[in-house]
């Protein structure tokens, strides 16, 4: 059984965060863990408040998985302050995980903001360069390139410019763009162009959470990084074409793992 660390907040309204990772984890078969970095007090509707877990805690937790367990893969995501920024890069160069993904949170989808503005300087030269692969979407990837995306070109432009801060590979997701949802996933040498058609809903609580941690659990079953990506991103349309309509704002992704499978009608299983 392979075995996959999520660090990042906790959602309490199950749609993102820790619990959409752990979620994720299980419907690819790997065994899921966690380090909580912040409890968030949220729904899908609005951020009530945050309470960040010291940095002392935070790596004590990351020193209870690793002296016990070989981890296959890491997904980190919300860090929401340079000092818990800097407490999960300082582990991370002590254990060296194999795999590891970064979704660099910056907002929820309603607008809040999760991380600190004063952290960006932080994210880029500490926590990106300890990223196999970095996901930011085009607010984030707008806001760590310095530069304005609005067309494929710009998004490709972000996404070298973001590996030149170090990362091994960079994809920036197109959910906020219009029209197709095209992500495109920069390695260094070429791009990768995944496209789906856009669903039209406004349940999409997690959907970066979720492609996320699907990456890190394909890496871990051994995916090399451009078909990983092929598989998030259809795990993730999956989840979205079956989002379910909880709470009054965007309800969360669906994970359900013979629908990702066997490509099942939402009709057949609600
Ligand atoms: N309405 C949608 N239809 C299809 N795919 C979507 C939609 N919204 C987001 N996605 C996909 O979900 C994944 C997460 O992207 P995004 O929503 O941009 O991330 P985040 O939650 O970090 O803002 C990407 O693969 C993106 O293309
Ligand atoms: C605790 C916590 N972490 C991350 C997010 C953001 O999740 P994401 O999948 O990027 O998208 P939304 O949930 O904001 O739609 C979060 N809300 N809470």
């Amino acid at each position: 059984m392979k075995k996959v660390l999520s660090i990042a907040g906790s959602d309490c309204s199950g749609g993102a965060g820790i619990q959409a990772d752990l979620k994720t984890f299980s419907a690819h078969g790997v065994f899921g863990m966690s380090v909580i970095v912040s409890i968030v007090a949220e729904n899908t509707s609005r951020v009530i408040d945050i309470q960040d877990v010291t940095p002392d805690m935070i790596q004590k937790q990351i020193d209870a998985v690793f002296e016990d367990i070989e981890v296959d893969a890491v997904k980190i995501g919300m860090l929401s302050t340079p000092y818990c920024m800097k407490a999960v890069a300082e582990k991370l160069r002590q254990y060296k995980p194999k795999n590891i993904v970064i979704d660099p949170v910056m907002y929820a989808k309603n607008g809040c903001p999760l991380m600190n503005p004063n952290a960006v300087d932080t994210l880029i030269k500490v926590v990106i360069p300890c990223a196999d692969i970095l996901t930011p979407n085009i607010p984030e990837a707008e806001k760590i390139s310095g530069m304005t995306i609005s067309s494929m070109e710009d998004m490709e432009a972000a996404a070298k410019r973001i590996y030149e801060m170090g990362c091994r590979n960079v994809i920036v997701k197109g959910g906020h763009a219009i029209g197709n949802a095209v992500d495109v996933l920069y390695d260094g040498r070429q791009f990768y162009h995944y496209e789906t058609y856009r669903i039209n809903t406004k349940n999409t609580h997690g959907t970066g959470c979720t492609f996320s941690s699907a990456i890190t659990s394909n890496l871990a079953l051994g995916l090399p990084v451009p078909q990983a990506v092929e598989q998030a991103k259809q795990y993730v349309t999956t989840a979205i074409e079956h989002a379910l309509s909880i709470g009054k704002g965007n309800g969360p992704t669906h994970h359900f793992y013979d629908l990702y499978r066997n490509g099942l009608q939402k009709s057949e299983v609600l």
